[in-house]
């Protein structure tokens, strides 16, 4: 006879003492199709790291679409998929996130947004897959350029595009995710919190996600409380990273998120991760500093992110790079 083990939520990580989910109001919506949406963002940068954006231009065709082939890869046997593995450092991956022993009830695609890299990963129809992937992408970085002009403007600092440049040159090094959260039925009798993804800050610029209409995204404030927020899937939810924060010299702030599994709805989510040329000094820029000191050591993008490979997902990574204030 052969036993076939029962698939168990035993090795993943709950969260104790969760408090019961609200659904926040507070989050700031951003209309791109406004006046005043520098104004908001700024503002949402700084108190949040984190806004909804609604009149984006992404086409809903282009959205569904790749909804539509993930979904067709993630409901490949596991053999299948895992032959586009592992994700080292781009493939397909599933439960393990990054190298150092975070679990999540997860299996994901992670993408470089530079398609020469991606090879083998698209499953039974790859050249349709990479296709759609591209037309996305390009909808989406362009979005984001738009979004990072905005905030040059809202700042008040010249060229506007000193931070959209650090994603649209070819060097830049960007990367794009795939989630996909299984639903978790356990979860639906005994009621407990099953991590998704663990909480952690983007280490790029800026990312910009887009999920179908299953909640699990939470986001932390500044006291430290965590916020549900509410999925909507016409939408997009941008999020500060650490790079930015180091760039704004702590003006706007990098957030912590987390995605609890859900215990009846399967979750997917897509990310654009904008993140510089690896050899981009990583710094305030001097309009930010008025005369106040870096808050920062200098370092690269290179330099930044061979840390974040050796680092686990909840660690405070921008830590080691903080100039301790001489007093
Ligand atoms: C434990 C991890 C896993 C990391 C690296 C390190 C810390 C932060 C994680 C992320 C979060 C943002 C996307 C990603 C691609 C990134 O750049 O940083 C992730 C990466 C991975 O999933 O490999
Ligand atoms: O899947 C999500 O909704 C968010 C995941 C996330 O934060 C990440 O991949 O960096
Ligand atoms: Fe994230």
């Amino acid at each position: 006879m052969v036993l076939l083990s029962k698939p168990t939520t035993e090795h993943y990580s709950y969260i104790k003492n969760c408090m019961p989910t609200t659904f926040s109001s507070t989050i700031p919506i951003v209309d791109l199709s406004k006046p005043d949406a520098k104004t908001l963002i700024v503002k949402a940068c700084e108190e949040f790291g984190f806004f909804k954006v609604i009149n984006h231009g992404v086409p809903m065709e282009a959205i569904s679409q790749l909804e539509t082939e993930a979904l067709k890869f993630f409901s490949m046997p596991l053999i299948e998929k895992e032959k586009a593995g592992p994700p080292k450092p781009f493939g397909y991956g599933s439960k393990s996130i990054g190298r150092n022993g975070d679990v999540g009830w997860v299996e994901y695609l992670l993408l470089n947004t530079n398609q020469e890299h991606n090879f083998s990963v698209f499953g039974k129809n790859p050249e349709k897959f990479r296709c759609i992937v591209n037309s996305y992408m390009s909808s989406v970085r362009k979005m984001a350029c738009e979004i990072l002009e905005l905030m040059a403007e809202g700042l008040k600092i010249q060229p506007k595009n000193v931070f959209s440049k650090l994603v649209m040159d070819k060097q830049s090094d960007s990367v794009f995710r795939v989630n996909h959260y299984p639903a978790c039925p356990e979860l639906a009798v005994n009621g407990q919190n099953l991590i998704g993804f663990g909480e952690h800050t983007d280490p790029q610029i800026i990312s910009l996600l887009r999920s179908n209409n299953t909640s699990g995204l939470q986001i932390s404030l500044r006291d430290g409380s965590w916020i549900s927020v509410p999925p909507d899937h016409s939408s997009f939810f941008i999020n500060v990273g650490d790079s930015l924060q180091v760039m704004t010299n702590g003006r706007f702030r990098s957030v912590r998120h987390r995605v609890l599994a859900n215990g009846f709805k399967s979750r997917l989510s897509m990310i654009y991760f904008g993140g510089p040329p690896l050899s981009e000094k990583i710094a305030p820029l001097p309009s930010l500093m008025k005369g106040k000191e870096s808050l920062y050591k200098e370092f690269t993008w290179f330099e930044y992110k061979n840390s974040t490979y050796g680092s686990r997902l909840a660690d405070n990574r921008l830590g080691h790079f903080e100039r301790i204030a001489a007093s």
